[in-house]
């Protein structure tokens, strides 16, 4: 029988609501006792990490999460471990925790879009799946997952697609990788993964890594503002395929001199970066020395950059974030 340890971190799977709003209230053990029977095929242990609506978590909160969860894969007795977390910022949670995941084992992400003082929750059954996941030896080598509404998809891509849907997820250029249906898991494909970096360390969460969004009349007013309060790397979401305007080129041909590591995405949620305009447009953008995050969204392109930063000279870490990029 496999052995589960999930972790909780908030969310609306943890929520209970009051005259000020939904509150991130159960833990762990509040959590299981609303999930499982008797008739759980896993043995499942609960553990509390953070207690936050995931607008409120830090990458220094990411952080600690990435250690608890290292700190349950180096026991041998566990062979899965689960993480309830809230939907709004699961994409780049997920994600950081993958980029460091060097264990066959499953980390599953799950949570809820109805909070779990309503009858109707989703949580409940959301989690049963992804212990369902995490206890499933097909899930072993795929990285980080996240499961909801009965589908499953890898961390990388994943997406808050829809503010109130109960299935929310979609995944950019991709689908998902699997279901779960009737507690069984399927699983119809593999996420690409790329080599594993280093984990975060104590300065991850001071990274300052802004990410600006382009749209008609932007100007460089906002992103020359960034680059004097102090960011060291800037992931610009261009219009359409990466576009920016021409005042922008220029400011990012300067905060590159400058010594700060420039990522061009889009605003778009599906399609890639390609250098198809002049003129301002993401052939400019990529010969004044930004970095295309290809496929890869803004908020996944800040997570992944901010640890590269902690670890590298802005140098490097440009040529690190190019070559991921172009891998997958
Ligand atoms: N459905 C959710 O979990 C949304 C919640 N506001 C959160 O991200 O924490």
């Amino acid at each position: 029988m496999a052995h589960i340890v999930v972790l909780a971190t908030g969310g609306t799977i943890s929520s209970r609501s009051g005259a000020a709003g939904s509150v991130a209230t159960d833990g762990a053990v509040a959590l299981l006792g609303a999930a499982l029977d008797s008739s759980q095929a896993s043995t499942v242990e609960a553990v509390d990490v953070l207690r936050k609506n995931s607008f409120n978590i830090t990458l220094a909160d990411v952080r600690t999460l990435a250690e608890a969860i290292r700190t349950q894969l180096d026991r041998a007795d566990v062979d899965g471990v689960v993480v309830t977390h809230g939907t709004d910022t699961v994409e780049e949670c997920a994600f950081l925790v993958d980029l460091v995941h060097d264990d066959p084992r499953p980390v599953v992400f799950t949570g809820a879009q109805l909070s779990a003082d309503r009858p109707d929750s989703d949580g409940p059954a959301n989690l049963r799946d992804a212990i369902a996941v995490a206890s499933a030896p097909a899930a072993r080598s795929l990285g980080v997952l996240l499961t909801f509404a009965g589908r499953i998809f890898g961390s990388r891509g994943v997406q808050k697609a829809d503010t109130l849907a109960p299935d929310p997820f979609s995944s950019r250029d991709g689908g998902p990788i699997g279901r779960v249906i009737c507690g069984v898991v399927h699983l119809t494909a593999r996420p690409a993964r790329t080599s594993v970096l280093p984990m975060p360390g104590p300065t991850f969460g001071d990274v300052p890594v802004e990410i600006l969004h382009c749209h008609l009349g932007s100007g460089d007013h906002a992103f020359r503002r960034a680059v004097e309060s102090g960011a060291r790397g800037i992931v610009l979401a261009g219009t359409g395929a990466g576009n920016l305007n021409t005042d922008l080129v220029a400011a990012v041909a300067d905060a590159v001199a400058a010594g700060v590591v420039v990522a061009l995405g889009t605003r778009v949620s599906q399609g890639p970066v390609v250098p198809l305009y002049g003129g301002g447009g993401a052939v400019d953008a990529l010969a004044a020395g930004a970095v295309s995050l290809g496929t890869l969204s803004c908020v996944q392109g800040r997570i992944l950059l901010a640890l590269l930063l902690e670890h590298h000279t802005p140098r490097r870490a440009a040529e690190l974030l190019s070559e991921y990029c172009a891998a997958v």
